[in-house]
Order: C-alpha cells, then sequence, then structure tokens
C-alpha cells in the first residue's frame, strides 16, 4: 500500500481522502530539515504547503517518493529541477486558493486606502483619531496588474466591480482576454507611469524577480500604493523602503517577504506599511479546496496513474488513464526492446521518434511518448522514467518527435518506435491484443508476432538451411529451455530474425556460443 507523508499544515480533510482511497497516510506538520530527510525514505508521495522546502536533500534521501503534492500555487519551494531528475511528479493545485488570495488582495488595497489596520489600533488604544486618518477613494483610480493569470484576473474583475481603471502587463495576456477582462494591455513601463495602486500577481522566476526593482521603482508615479501578494523577491524591499521613506511610494501592503517567516524587517516600523504574514491563502475554503484537491491528485496518480496539473510532466486524466495503461506498457517495452539494442551496439541516439497509428493515433500522446522515451533510455542511462525522461531527451540533444497516422496496415492499433543513431535506424513495431496484452509484431519493417517475457534472446541471421537445428541444439546442450520461439524475415534467403522466450536468463558463454554459429549477425539478450 503506498505510503503518504503530510509534513505541512493542511486540512484534516486531506488524511480523511487518502484515507478513504486506501492509501496509508502520516499526518507530521512542522518537521525539521533533518527530521523529514530520516523518514522521508519511506514514503511514495509527500503532501505540503509553504514551510516544507522540497530540496534536493530531501529528495536524494527519498529513492521511494512518486510524488509531491503542493496544496497551493507556488512551487518555489519544490526543487522542481532535482525532482524531475530523479522522476518525481511534482503537483500543485492552481485554482483552489485563487479567489481567496485575489480577495486578499483587494482587502489590502482597501486597507492601505483608508489605513485601516493604523485607524482601528489608535481607536482601541481610545484616541479617536479622525483627522490622522484622511484615506483615498479607489473609485476612478488606475490600478496597475503585473501578472494576469488566475488570481490577477480576478483581482481585475473586483477592481472593475470597484469603477477602477486596470492596465495589466502579462506578456501572456492576448489582446482578446484583456478585452474580456476589461483591462488595458500595456507595456510596464506604461503601467509605471499610470498606476495609483499597482498589485503583483506573477510567479517568482528569473524574469520576474526584482520587477519592482529600485530603478523601476523610481519610474513608479509619485503616491503610488503598492500590493504585494505574490512572493517576496518581487520587490527589492530595501528599495521599497527608501522609496516609502522618501513619500514617492504612499504606502505598501505586503503579503509576501524576501525570508519568510519575516520576523525583523525595517519596512515594519514604518507607519505606510500594512503586513500579514503570508495570509493571501489562509481562509477555511481554500485551504479546504486546496488539501481536498492535493489528496485526491495524488491518490489518483498513485492508484490509477491519472496526471493532474503536473507541473513536470503531461497530465493524463482519471478517464484517459486506464484506457492508455495498457498503451503505455507497450510503449516502454517497445522503448525498451529498442534501448536495449541500442546499447548492445554502444552508439549515441540521435532521434527517437514515435508513431501511432489507428486508434493509437486518437489518444493523448504525450504521457505515451514519454513512456516510450524512458524506455529507451533506461537501458543507456538508468532510472529514467515518464517524468524525467523527456528533459533526459532534451540534455542530450536528442531529437524527439511523435505523428499520429491512419490505420494503414492490418493492426487496428499499432505504435512504432524509431531509435536512429549514426550508424541505423531501428524500429520496432507493437500492438495491443485480447485484453490489451502488449504484442511486438515488427522489427526493422519484417513481421515478427511475439509477446514480451522477461528474458529473451534477439538473433538476426542469414535466412539459410541449418541455422534454426544448430541453434537449438547449442541452447539444448546448455540447458536452456525455449518458452516460444518466432522467426521472421525480410524475404526469402535475406534477413531473419529470431526472436525466442526463455524460462531464465540466459548464461553469457551461451550466448557467446550462439554468436559464433555460422549464419548468426548478431545476438542480444533481452530483459523485461
Ligand atoms: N500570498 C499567497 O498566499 C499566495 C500567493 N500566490 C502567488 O501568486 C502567484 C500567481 O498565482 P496565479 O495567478 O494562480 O498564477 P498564474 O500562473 O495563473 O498567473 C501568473 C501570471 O503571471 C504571468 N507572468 C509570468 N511572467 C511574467 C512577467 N515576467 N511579467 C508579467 N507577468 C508574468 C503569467 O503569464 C501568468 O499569467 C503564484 O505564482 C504564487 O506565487 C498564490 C497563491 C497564494
Ligand atoms: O499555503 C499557503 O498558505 C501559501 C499559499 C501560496 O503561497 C501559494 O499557493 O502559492
Amino acid at each position: 500500500m503506498a505510503k503518504i507523508l503530510i509534513s505541512d499544515k493542511l486540512s484534516p480533510a486531506a488524511v480523511a481522502i487518502f484515507e478513504r482511497r486506501g492509501l496509508e497516510v502520516d499526518f507530521k506538520p512542522g518537521l525539521a530539515p533533518a527530521e523529514l530527510r530520516a523518514i522521508i525514505g519511506n514514503y511514495d508521495g509527500l503532501a505540503v504547503r509553504s514551510a516544507t522546502k522540497v530540496t534536493r536533500e530531501v529528495l536524494d534521501a527519498a529513492p521511494k517518493l512518486r510524488v509531491v503534492g503542493r496544496a497551493g500555487i507556488g512551487v518555489d519551494n519544490v526543487d522542481v529541477t532535482s525532482a524531475t531528475a530523479r522522476g518525481v511528479v511534482v503537483m500543485n493545485t492552481p485554482y483552489g486558493n485563487a479567489i481567496t488570495t485575489a480577495e486578499h488582495a483587494i482587502a489590502m488595497m482597501f486597507a492601505l486606502a483608508r489605513q485601516l489596520p493604523d485607524a482601528s489600533t489608535s481607536t482601541k488604544a481610545g484616541k479617536w483619531e479622525k483627522n490622522r486618518f484622511m484615506g483615498v477613494e479607489l473609485f476612478g483610480k488606475t490600478l496597475g496588474l503585473i501578472g494576469c493569470g488566475n488570481i490577477g484576473s480576478i483581482v481585475a474583475d473586483r477592481a472593475v466591480g470597484l469603477k477602477m481603471k486596470v492596465v495589466a502587463f502579462d506578456p501572456f495576456l492576448s489582446e482578446k482576454r484583456a478585452v474580456e477582462l476589461g483591462v488595458e494591455k500595456v507595456e510596464l513601463e506604461e503601467l509605471f507611469s499610470r498606476a495609483d495602486f499597482l498589485t503583483l500577481h506573477t510567479p517568482l522566476t528569473e524574469q520576474t524577480k526584482n520587477i519592482l526593482s529600485r530603478e523601476n521603482i523610481a519610474k513608479l508615479r509619485r503616491g503610488v500604493r503598492i500590493i504585494n501578494c505574490a512572493r517576496g523577491g518581487l520587490v527589492d524591499e530595501a528599495a521599497l523602503y527608501d522609496a516609502l521613506k522618501s513619500g514617492h511610494v504612499a504606502g505598501a501592503a505586503l503579503d509576501v517577504f524576501e525570508t519568510e517567516p519575516a520576523t525583523d524587517s525595517p519596512l515594519f516600523a514604518l507607519e505606510n506599511v500594512i503586513c500579514t504574514p503570508h495570509l493571501g491563502a489562509a481562509t477555511a475554503e481554500a485551504q479546504e479546496n486546496v488539501a481536498l484537491q492535493v489528496a485526491d491528485q495524488m491518490a489518483d496518480f498513485l492508484l490509477s496513474g491519472a496526471v493532474s496539473n503536473a507541473i513536470n510532466m503531461p497530465s493524463v486524466t482519471a478517464e484517459e488513464a486506464p484506457r492508455l495503461k495498457p498503451y503505455m506498457e507497450l510503449a516502454r517495452l517497445l522503448g525498451g526492446m529498442a534501448g536495449q539494442l541500442t546499447a548492445a551496439g554502444g552508439d549515441a541516439i540521435r532521434a527517437i521518434r514515435v508513431e501511432y497509428e489507428g486508434h493509437a493515433a486518437e489518444l493523448n500522446h504525450k504521457p505515451l511518448t514519454a513512456a516510450a522515451l524512458a524506455g529507451v533510455l533506461t537501458p543507456l542511462m538508468g532510472a529514467v522514467n515518464m517524468v524525467n525522461a523527456p528533459v533526459v531527451a532534451r540534455e542530450r540533444g536528442i531529437d524527439v518527435a511523435e505523428t499520429t497516422h491512419e490505420r494503414s496496415g492490418e493492426y487496428q492499433t499499432l505504435l512504432r518506435v524509431t531509435v536512429r543513431t549514426d550508424r541505423q535506424e531501428r524500429a520496432l513495431e507493437g500492438t495491443l491484443i485480447a485484453n490489451d496484452k502488449p504484442r511486438l509484431v515488427a522489427i526493422k519493417g519484417i513481421s515478427v508476432e511475439a509477446d514480451f517475457a522477461p528474458h529473451m534472446l534477439y538473433v538476426t541471421n542469414h535466412d539459410k538451411p541449418g541455422f534454426i537445428g544448430r541453434f537449438g541444439m547449442v541452447l539444448a546442450d546448455a540447458g536452456v529451455n525455449i518458452a516460444t520461439f518466432h522467426l521472421g524475415r525480410a524475404a526469402a534467403g535475406g534477413d531473419a530474425i529470431c526472436l525466442v522466450s526463455l524460462d531464465a536468463p540466459l548464461p553469457d558463454a551461451v550466448l557467446a556460443e550462439v554468436r559464433a554459429l555460422p549464419l548468426v549477425v548478431q545476438a542480444q539478450k533481452l530483459a523485461f
């Protein structure tokens, strides 16, 4: 039974879902990094919010781990590159807390406009400072939105409802979508010069880091108010401090900080700064949403292979998963055979092509291609799976292509995996027969119908009399039992292929004898 560790404060709903789906779950929020490293080796899945840092060291200590589920949006607390390299799927829950976070940004904007936290503190202290807390209206003001994805769009919608003018900078925002949202798509410089309020809703990436740098803060309209409910690191905090002190920036509302937990910051001393401790997603509704979603997604993946909202793997819906499963196995086996034969030749792979014919052409190909790549690359590189195979192929400069065709031959459904090296191109074809069983149907264009078996021997030979008798004798003399025997040839007297399955692995000495037989061109053990 797969085992899950929840290492952050997730809603108890997550535990209930895992248990209901038949998974074993340990709820241990607040583990220190060393404690996490000490126990993570026991788990197949790790569910986190933002407190747990899923570092390379944690992943190194987790040989069984198959999936990290982030109950939330930002995955900057997960080393996705290392997870991918180790074949661990990383999933998030992209929509579950978006409304809540957008509402927090709007709340922060109101709080800034009317200085609500200070006004509340002062009133509770019995001061009644009516003249001190003169605010500004939001009506008619321009809101500059940096990042107009899920959360940014909701913020835009609410701001439009407040009769604000919204200008948005987002390289991936289409004009059509901008019109739908009622926002004006602008360049960053224009946004800087027009925004009365500025709110950030991008992930923290190399491109967005310090997007409000000292230089850019200087370009902002004097008296601007800044809201950051996305990530610390988008704003240069030292530069923001100086701009708030000088009055260039009239106020800032910060939910996120360069270093978290932020327990000490010069910004805390400023009156025109409002802070919350990364509360953007902190509502009962959002936490319930993300906990339910992450638990279901992780359980789906571990139990059926369905993949939703993965950062590092193509999606497979719960409906598709059972249909794709036998095809994934077929793709892995065809790839595995091609990989083993290529590894034996010692040549570098230049290209891998995966073709889908007939019924197979109608399937979601991305995960199948990933399975075929994993099959090809594992014999050459070891421990490659569907998650890291596309990355490994790209890093090795291997050209990957996938194509679909209408049915052209006798098989209703067919997969063809072709591996090209500098010396040769080798294509393997397979289909699914009764009960979705994978079956090899051709090698290098030569028809050879065979099941995949744990121990096999692949021989290419010249199609001349005498080969089969001598070959059978070598195996018989060595006490090797042949379970199945399949032959195919390009043309009478031409190139021929012999594929046998064996009850046990073939001893190397017997393989050497087979290779030494007259008419044998190549002999190679295969294992599946
Ligand atoms: N404070 C909190 O508790 C929470 C914070 N967040 C943060 O909010 C961020 C945004 O979340 P979503 O809207 O759901 O993500 P999203 O992926 O739907 O939207 C992000 C948008 O940023 C845009 N973008 C990317 N690079 C950009 C750039 N260089 N300049 C301008 N725009 C750029 C993208 O095109 C995309 O439209 C998350 O990445 C996360 O860091 C999310 C949830 C809660
Ligand atoms: O889990 C949380 O409270 C943080 C949420 C967040 O930052 C995110 O979803 O990106």
